[in-house]
């Protein structure tokens, strides 16, 4: 991710005399995300992930830090919160919401395979599961509402076939979630943006999942199709890969069945999920926001997994 908020080390030390960690001995600025100001940080205790939250506020954010600690009391391999010396787990630095987590083993599997993609559809799997009694509700911030208070805001950059191809999206979008099959869709907190690069993996071994900071409560099925539209493609293309979907699907399906509804709505989803990542790439790239590193994302790779979604054929759910 990017460093919106730098942090020194001076500035660390007092900061950190109210978590049990010890003394702070080093900081690095992390340059991949983009979302929030992140650091690895070392400490007498070991080395932990800082994370300055740039969009967030104080009453938003126990919500996704008490998610990462329930899935990790329930066994999702997840980064533990640290709690200060007042048990809070958000705390002020910068005048900003700052949270300080467990630093998770090994790296992102940037070229999955089957392997890695069963992984991961196991653990999302478990992840719905055990975050279904965890009690704070938060709504996915980056759905519908969100879509469509956006997408004015990057028409006028479009071209006139982009915006078409924008418009009508969102016009499919709302009318499918008005339908009873929408409405019956079993739903929960879910990560709502697992890609390659926020989970970790030792070898063929997941470690854990991370970034949880686009979570909410969503469909399950809109989850997974966010997972599958970045780890279960050909990523110069955008086309889906079979056999790395059917891994991640079967896997998925055999610790938490896949409904009817789901079934149909399956190829919605992959749309909605398409559209969700091409509209906040716009976003980010006609509104970009002041960095010391920025990665961008290009926008155009999810206008290109859009249009094969609408037109393409896609594996079939695994439904009983
Ligand atoms: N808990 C963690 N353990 C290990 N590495 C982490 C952890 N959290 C973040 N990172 C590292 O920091 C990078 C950026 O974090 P990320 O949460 O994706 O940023 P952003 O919120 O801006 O998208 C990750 O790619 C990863 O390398
Ligand atoms: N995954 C999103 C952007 C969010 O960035 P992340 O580093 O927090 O995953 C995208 O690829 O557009």
């Amino acid at each position: 991710m990017a460093v919106f908020t730098p942090v020194s080390l001076e500035d660390l030390g007092p900061w950190m005399q109210q978590f049990p960690l010890g003394k702070a001995l080093g900081i690095k600025g992390i340059a991949s995300g983009i979302e929030n100001s992140n650091f690895f940080i070392n400490t007498e205790a070991g080395e932990f992930v800082l994370t300055i939250f740039e969009n967030l506020s104080f009453e938003q954010l126990p919500f996704y830090l008490k998610l990462m600690r329930h899935l990790a009391d329930h066994g999702v391999l997840v980064p533990a919160p640290i709690a200060n010396d007042q048990g809070e787990l958000v705390v002020a630095l910068h005048g900003k919401p700052a949270a300080i987590v467990s630093k998770l083993e090994g790296k992102s599997q940037m070229e999955p395979q089957a392997v890695h993609c069963a992984a991961v559809g196991n653990m999302l799997a478990r992840m719905h599961l055990a975050a279904q009694d965890f009690s704070i509700r938060q709504p996915n911030l980056r759905s519908l509402d969100w879509w469509h208070l956006t997408t004015p805001k990057v028409l006028p950059f479009l071209s006139d076939d982009l915006q078409h191809l924008l418009r009508a999206e969102v016009h499919f979008q709302d009318a499918f979630d008005s339908t009873p099959i929408y409405r019956a869709l079993p739903n929960g907190p879910v990560h709502a943006d697992l890609f390659r690069n926020n989970v970790m993996f030792d070898g063929e071994r997941l470690t854990g999942f991370f970034d949880f900071y686009f979570a909410g409560c969503d469909t399950w099925i809109f989850d997974v199709a966010v997972t599958v539209n970045d780890w279960c493609i050909d990523v110069a293309t955008g086309v889906l890969d079979e056999e790395r979907a059917l891994a991640l699907l079967n896997a998925y399906h055999a610790v938490r069945p896949f409904t009817k509804e789901e079934g149909i709505a399956w190829q919605p989803m992959l749309r909605a999920a398409a559209l969700r990542f091409w509209l906040s790439r716009l976003y980010d790239f006609y509104q970009p926001r002041d960095a010391e590193m920025l990665t961008p994302h290009d926008p155009t790779h999810f206008e290109r997994i859009l249009r094969l979604r609408e037109s393409g054929r896609v594996p079939a759910l695994p439904i009983n």
